[in-house]
């Protein structure tokens, strides 16, 4: 038999960014396969600021199984369906690599060790989910070296987390929500590069880092089950904001786009209301956020902003760099520089700013207090790229898990 020194270890690393829908997937058709019942669209965040890094290793050396360290914990990956999908998918798509070539190694016999690191908190309504399996199919597609492209790779991270197969891309991705029953026409697409609007910037106030109460998968089945509202937003809402948030982006047109945004934030979480039991994402101090926007908007006297909220209380606002005086200096002047998160590689044009972008008194004062108590920590950040390959493995070169 081999010594162990002599089964080589295979390895591929890469960065995943998180997105944040505009235009939100909410409600799946096939729970199996991950279907949606409509399309969505999203920005994908700067991985300067927020990114997964996952290595994806394998070797003859490594026990049976298969298995997924996370943020230095061992997941039971045998128990994650969606796991299994995406790893089987990306299998067999490697064996016919090598069905096809008898020269390339039989990596799709060995067992595989992917580790992974979530520079964010995980399950919080950051999207970690959609950064997790992108950077996993991601790692494991590189691994294998396979052909595939990222929006046919999409169709795998779908499989893991539907908001996955948009952060495969970066810029501003859709996902259609295709026709087949076996979803292989349910992809996503980049529709503007990140360089055609580099100028968005999004200002995440993380309101709280807790676990959610409801997860995504079972409150958009409640939703799909029992709201009544729910077919009209897939029938005829969406589809019309769709095409117009696309020629809003296609336009650079921030108006436009700030108000398809969050009047969609608005009717995804008017359905979860709708829901019964009824589903709670957003709390006072979410809607504190929304009122922030709207005093904003209307003491500037034009849309310099939008808001949206996913599964979670967190605010997500989007705005132009220009106006970053404007709303993130005016959230700044409120929150006050100790709240945790006012640096990193999106502060340069705000480090100057001293007042408020909109005087404080155009503001609703109960607003001001509720933000000033309830926000925890920001992040700010702007449009990315997609997943990057790095060098940075998480698995050394004998196999052992790098810990830092
Ligand atoms: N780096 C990762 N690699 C693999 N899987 C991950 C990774 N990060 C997160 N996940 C998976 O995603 C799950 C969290 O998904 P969940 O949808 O609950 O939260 P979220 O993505 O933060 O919120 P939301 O999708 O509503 O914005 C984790 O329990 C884990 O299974
Ligand atoms: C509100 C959302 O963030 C919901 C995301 O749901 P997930 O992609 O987390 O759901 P699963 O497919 O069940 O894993 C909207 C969006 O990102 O489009």
């Amino acid at each position: 038999m081999a010594s162990d020194s002599s089964k080589p270890v295979y390895r591929a690393t890469t960065t995943a960014p998180v997105n944040i829908a505009v235009i939100k997937y909410w409600g799946k058709r096939d729970v199996t396969l991950n279907l949606p019942t409509n399309p969505s669209l999203s920005v994908t965040l700067s991985q300067r600021s927020l990114r997964t890094l996952t290595t994806a290793s394998c070797s003859a050396k490594f026990p049976k199984d298969d298995t997924l360290s996370l943020n230095g914990k061992p997941q039971d990956i045998s128990s994650s369906k969606r796991t299994l999908a995406c790893l089987s998918n990306l299998r067999s798509l490697r064996q016919q690599l090598e069905a096809a070539d008898s020269s390339l190694p039989k990596l799709s016999v060995l067992s595989l060790r992917i580790v992974s690191e979530n520079n964010f908190p995980t399950a919080a309504g950051l999207a970690s989910s959609a950064a997790g399996f992108a950077a996993l199919v991601r790692a494991v597609a590189d691994l294998y070296q396979l052909p595939q492209s990222a929006t046919e790779l999409s169709r795998i991270a779908r499989q893991g987390s539907g908001s996955a197969c948009r952060s495969l891309m970066g810029g501003y991705v859709a996902w259609r929500s295709g026709d087949l029953a076996d979803g292989s026409d349910s992809l996503a697409e980049e529709v503007a590069p990140a360089s055609h609007w580099p100028e968005m910037r999004a200002l995440i106030l993380v309101v709280s880092a807790e676990k959610k109460d409801v997860p995504s998968t079972e409150g958009m089945q409640t939703t799909v089950g029992t709201s009544e509202l729910f077919a009209r937003r897939v029938e005829s809402v969406v589809p019309e904001r769709m095409a117009a948030i696309e020629a809003a982006i296609r336009d650079r047109d921030f108006p436009k786009f700030a108000e398809i945004t969050m009047r969609d934030s608005n009717t995804f979480h008017a359905t979860c209301l709708d829901s019964w039991p009824p589903i709670f994402y957003m709390n006072d101090v979410s809607r504190a956020a929304v009122r922030l926007v709207h005093d904003i908007n209307s003491a500037v006297g034009r849309t310099v902003c939008a808001y949206t909220f996913d599964a979670g209380p967190n605010a997500v606002i989007y705005y132009e760099e220009k106006d970053s005086a404007l709303v993130a200096g005016t959230a700044k002047a409120i929150l006050g520089s100790n709240t945790e998160g006012w640096g990193g590689p999106f502060y340069e044009t705000l480090a100057n700013v001293t007042a408020p972008g909109v005087e404080l008194d155009k503001i609703d004062p109960r607003v001001l207090s509720t933000l000033k108590d309830g926000v925890s920590r920001v992040i700010l950040t702007g449009v990315g790229e997609g997943p990057v390959k790095v060098q940075d493995h998480l698995v050394s070169e004998t196999g052992e898990i790098v810990t830092n």
